[in-house]
């Protein structure tokens, strides 16, 4: 588990630029040290918003699309297609416009899918296709919520004390819809590198809870660290709450 490392941006677009361009240059290190690349996709609206800027960025080209796996931290359990889905929105903000490689896009499963609507057995599903992976994700990215909740773990609710399942159902959630799919913080602390995301001054509180939180069941984000890297991204209007010495 690593300490995480602070960075601040100007403002949500900046942030959402400067992201994309250190995703690029992270997944060309990863292709080229191991011949392929793996990134842990968020939702939300710092996900969708890196996600944007990176089909944006003409140094997109520099990706081989096609030596990327895919896979997502959590999902809406909800019918495939619907417009709350995150995988839904990473199509329209990214995946629809470069040459991904379709069996490497790991998608979490639906609830009109082959389990129907047993989030149980689609999580179990997910966790079976996860042991099929045999590195470490390169990168997991995680859209801090405003309560602090990182990809479908919420303050409190069971996911977030998960210990020895990589996916969880998670019901009741307070941000609808209130049956997703997540990735267990044990998954997620397996990557190499995570990456918080959390631009707006809605994030200002849980941005510094991310940092200095010691509970991760009340902060889920604190309790999100790579073994080798782990940054929070951060915008100015995220930055009021954090200790100046850390906002530097
Ligand atoms: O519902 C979700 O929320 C979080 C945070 O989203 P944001 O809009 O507050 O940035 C997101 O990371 C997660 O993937 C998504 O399902």
């Amino acid at each position: 588990m690593t300490a995480p490392r602070l960075l601040v941006h100007r403002d949500q677009r900046l942030m959402a630029e400067a992201t994309a361009a250190r995703l690029i240059t992270t997944i060309q290190d990863a292709q080229a040290t191991r011949g392929s690349a793996s990134v842990v996709l968020t939702g939300g609206r710092n996900g969708n918003g890196l996600l944007a800027a990176l089909a944006a960025a003409p140094a997109r080209e520099a990706v081989d699309w096609s030596r990327l796996d895919l896979w997502w931290g959590d999902e809406r359990f909800l019918p495939a297609g619907d417009p709350d889905r995150n995988h839904t929105q990473a199509g329209q903000a990214l995946l629809d416009a470069v040459p991904v490689e379709p069996g490497r896009v790991h998608v979490m499963p639906a609830s009109d899918g082959p389990y129907g609507e047993d989030a149980e057995a689609a999580a179990e599903a997910y966790a079976a296709e996860l042991a099929g992976a045999t590195d470490p994700f390169d990168v997991v990215l995680l859209g801090v919520g405003p309560d602090g909740h990182v990809a479908s773990l919420f303050p409190g609710l069971p996911g977030v004390s998960e210990r020895s399942a990589t996916v969880v159902a998670v019901r009741e959630a307070p941000k609808p819809p209130p049956t997703r799919l997540s990735l267990t913080l044990p998954a997620i602390n397996a990557a190499r590198q995570v990456w918080l995301l959390a631009a707006g001054a809605d994030k200002a509180k849980a941005a510094a809870a991310a940092l200095a939180a010691t509970d991760p069941v009340e902060t889920p984000a604190a309790g999100a660290r790579g073994t080798d890297r782990t940054l929070l991204l951060v915008d100015q209007a995220a930055a009021v709450e954090l200790p100046p010495a850390a906002a530097g």
